[in-house]
Parts: C-alpha cells; structure tokens; sequence
C-alpha cells in the first residue's frame, strides 16, 4: 500500500530525515515518537507533499508521489489529509464552513468565491460534527470553542475530503489530558470504522503504546525502531529519546492513562 525508501531532507548540510525507509501493507494506526528535532514532521511533511523530499521514493498504491505537480499534487493532498498541533482553523469563520473548506480542492473558483456549497456537502459536513460529538458547535465561530473540540473540527475538515489516509502532526500536543483522549479516541474510532490509514507524531510514549498498532522511533532524522507497542520497551524508548539511565517514562506522559482510573491519585498542578 505505501512504501517509503530511503527517504531523505536536507536542510544545507543537515539531514532532517535521513534514509527512511519503511512499508505499510494495510490501514493502520501508526504513531511516531521521537526527541524534538528528530524528524518526525519533515517526515510528515514529506508523505504530503508540503515539503519535497531530497532523495528517496514514496508510492501509494503502486503510483509515485514524490514527482507529482500541480492538480495531480493536489489531488494526493486530498486523499491524504493533515492535521496540526495548531488546528489552523479559519478563527472568525462558523465551524460548518471551516469544515466545508475541506472540499475546496475540487470546488470552481466561482463558487468558492461567493461562499455557494452545494447542500449535499453541507448535510455531509454536519453528520460528520455530528459523529465527532459536536454538531451543536456546528454555527458558532471556530474561535469560541475549546482547543479539543477545535482538533475534532480540524479532523471533520479532513474527513470532508474523505481521505485513505490522515496525517496528524503532534494532533495533542496542545490539549489538556481529557481533550487529548477525545481527539485521540476519534481517530483510533476513524481508522478502526472507515478504514483509514492514520499516522500521527505524537510526543508521548504512553499515547503512542495506547493507541497505535505499530510505531515508528526516529533519533536525528533516522528510523531507530519500528515495531508494535508490546516491543516498545522501556530500554528501547531511552534509545529512542537517546536518553541516559535517569530516562523516566512518566517525563514522556501526558497523563491519560490516570484518567481512565477511578481510583488514581488527582493530579496536583505544580
Ligand atoms: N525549514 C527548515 N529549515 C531548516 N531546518 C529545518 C527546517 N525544518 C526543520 N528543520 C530542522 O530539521 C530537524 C527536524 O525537524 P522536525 O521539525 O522535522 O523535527 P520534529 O521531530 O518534528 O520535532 P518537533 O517535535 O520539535 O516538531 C530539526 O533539526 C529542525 O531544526
């Protein structure tokens, strides 16, 4: 389905990712972990197309990708949608056209430029709120939601593009515990009811061990481990974070587990 060879991005002298290689045979929820500055979004960035790789291939479904131009970029842009740490929502725009703007790679300029959706993507894009739990938000400004329910609107976006496969980059970093275990829900539920490829960067070992079926560990732009949860040791994660003996898991958390546990400590702000 997507192979990935020898994947490579310079930055001058720097090799952001360096030699990435790895192969995806079926839909499946992958999360990729690694220090900051390990290479994780060039990766993302890459699968795409926002950046262009320097060296290496990656196909889907047998097809190129990395020398596609124009319409046909475009188009692999759409079945493979992003989402961001940031949400990079339009702010002062309704949550309902912020979720149509996920059709705007195949709209005509003319009715993208009087704002005109065809009604069929509009009921579309409520039963997706709808199925993320937020419908009701549906004709507020993006801006007066909270930060989860604005990643669950980025997610719609992206679903209105009815994508193969979601990349998600750092998708709650910027979420509090229960907000991230929301998003996060949503697009193990995604992936698990439609189908969909998702491969997130996600900046936590317990999230990654939670939710994802394989991950993928880089260290200074390369691929250092790629295996299932269950292989993810303890010793294996301090290689990854190239961490010393002090490395402690709990450093990495981001407290989701604790909330799944009636009897769990409250966390106590510092
Ligand atoms: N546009 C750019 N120009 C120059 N260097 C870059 C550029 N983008 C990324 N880099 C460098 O490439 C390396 C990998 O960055 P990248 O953002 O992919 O890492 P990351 O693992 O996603 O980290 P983070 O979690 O902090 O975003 C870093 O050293 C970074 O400084």
């Amino acid at each position: 389905m997507l192979h990935v060879t020898s994947l490579t991005k310079r930055f001058g002298d720097k090799r952001a990712v360096d030699n990435a290689s790895f192969e995806v045979g079926k839909p499946t929820m992958i999360g990729i972990i690694g220090r900051s500055g390990a290479g994780k979004s060039t990766l993302l960035r890459m699968l795409n197309r926002l950046s262009d790789a320097s060296e290496g291939s990656i196909t889907f479904e047998g097809a190129e990708i990395t020398t596609l131009r124009g319409a046909a970029r475009r188009e692999w842009q759409s079945r493979c949608a992003m989402i961001f740490q940031q949400f990079n929502l339009v702010p002062r725009m309704d949550v309902v056209s912020n979720v149509l703007h996920g059709t705007l790679n195949r709209r005509s300029t003319l009715a993208t430029m009087f704002n005109l959706y065809p009604a069929q993507d509009i009921h579309k894009a409520i039963d997706i709120l709808d199925r993320l739990g937020i419908a009701a938000e549906a004709p507020k400004r993006a801006q007066a939601l909270s930060g989860g329910q604005q990643q669950r609107v980025a997610i719609a976006r992206a679903l209105m593009q009815d994508p193969q496969i979601i990349l998600a980059d750092e998708p709650i970093a910027s979420l509090d515990p229960m907000n991230a275990q929301i998003v996060m829900d949503a697009l193990r539920r995604i992936h698990e009811e439609d189908g969909r490829m998702v491969i997130a960067n996600l900046h936590t070992l317990d999230t990654a061990r939670r939710y994802c079926d394989r991950v993928i560990g880089m260290r200074d732009g390369r691929i250092v481990f790629d295996g299932t949860p269950e292989q993810l040791t303890t010793g294996v994660a301090r290689d990854i974070y190239g961490a010393g003996a002090d490395f402690s898991e709990a450093a990495t958390s981001t407290a989701i587990e604790t909330l799944d546990r009636p009897n769990a400590a409250p966390v106590v702000p510092a």
